[in-house]
């Protein structure tokens, strides 16, 4: 017997009560009324789904979608609705006492005369976004200090900038170096040294608010972004923060670990890289003066 002389033991509705995943008639019709006539299959949620509501009325049910996934999905159905493309996107799903998931969905529209129908699938995709998450924090983390990265911080940078820009408020950044690093590795040893990064990072970002970002660029040198601050105000936290480190006792003894800053202020359209220039020569400066000091350059 060949394989194709093999019953088939499943019919369309058994085969997708198996599956994965739902398949899915979604309605909406022009007037932003909007159902949900089909629905077969398992493993989106474990809480019950009411059919024959959803089958009635889903605006209810999608208005619970949390934050920002609700406006996000409204927007996705409304691309694909404008321009008959394919609806793909996620939202996630966190019925009351129930394990929240990440549901995918991807669906194809087709003009109705009152609306538009979409038929397509969901599916469970938690494992999925949480390994993306994953990876993603491993791409944006110095592995030594959790602090995030120059690559995230060059990306809050740019957009930082770009809202200074846009609505002309300001935008300080700090850039900070560990004075004579170097010989605490030579005196203490490198895991000391190690030591030290990491309980600077903490304290730095202790003393900073949650709004503002400090990051690892490498070896003993740090940068903060500092959204809405202007640089006098910048001047005065950088002080502030070299005058906490100095104090700190960082398991080698008071004073041992101090930092020299450069602060530098956005100005409206220019290029980051002309800022971060100016942050830079000003540390150099700080370093040029005697170490463990705030320099900003006019
Ligand atoms: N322990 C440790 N040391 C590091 C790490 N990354 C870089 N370093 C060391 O940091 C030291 C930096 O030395 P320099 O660039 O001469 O700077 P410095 O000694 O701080 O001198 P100034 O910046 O001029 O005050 C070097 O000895 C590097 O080996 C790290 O991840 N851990």
């Amino acid at each position: 017997m060949s394989v194709n002389d093999i019953p088939l033991s499943l019919n369309a509705e058994q085969l997708i009560s198996q599956i994965p995943g739902v398949v899915f008639q979604f309605f909406r019709h022009h007037n932003g009324h909007m159902s949900i006539p089909f629905m077969e299959g398992a493993g989106v949620t474990s809480a019950p789904i009411d059919r024959d509501q959803l089958a009635e009325d889903a605006n209810t049910a999608l208005e619970q979608l949390t934050g920002a996934d609700y406006p996000k999905l409204m927007s996705a159905i409304e691309r694909s609705a404008q321009g008959m493309l394919p609806l793909a996107t996620r939202f996630r799903l966190a019925p009351p006492g129930h394990k929240a998931k990440w549901i995918g969905v991807s669906a194809t529209p087709e003009p109705m005369p009152n609306g538009v129908r979409w038929h397509g699938i969901m599916m469970d995709i938690s494992d999925q976004v949480s390994e993306e998450q994953r990876l993603r924090k491993l791409c944006d983390t110095d592995p030594l200090t959790s602090l995030p990265n120059r690559r995230k911080l060059m990306v809050q940078l740019t957009h930082l900038a770009s809202l200074s820009s846009r609505h002309g408020t300001p935008l300080s950044i700090m850039m900070l170096d560990i004075d004579h690093f170097k010989h605490i590795n030579d005196r203490w040893g490198h895991l000391q040294g190690d030591d030290v990064l990491k309980r600077l990072a903490t304290l730095a970002q202790s003393l900073l608010r949650s709004e503002d970002m400090i990051a690892r660029l490498g070896g003993e040198e740090f940068m903060a972004l500092l959204p809405l601050t202007p640089v006098k105000q910048c001047h005065q936290l950088a002080d502030r923060l070299r005058h906490q480190i100095a104090e700190h006792d960082f398991g080698i003894g008071v004073g041992k670990v101090t930092l020299s800053i450069g602060v530098a202020e956005y100005r409206c359209g220019e290029p980051i890289a002309s800022l971060i220039e100016r942050a830079d020569q000003a540390l150099y400066s700080a370093k040029d003066v005697g170490r463990d000091c705030v320099c900003l350059l006019s």
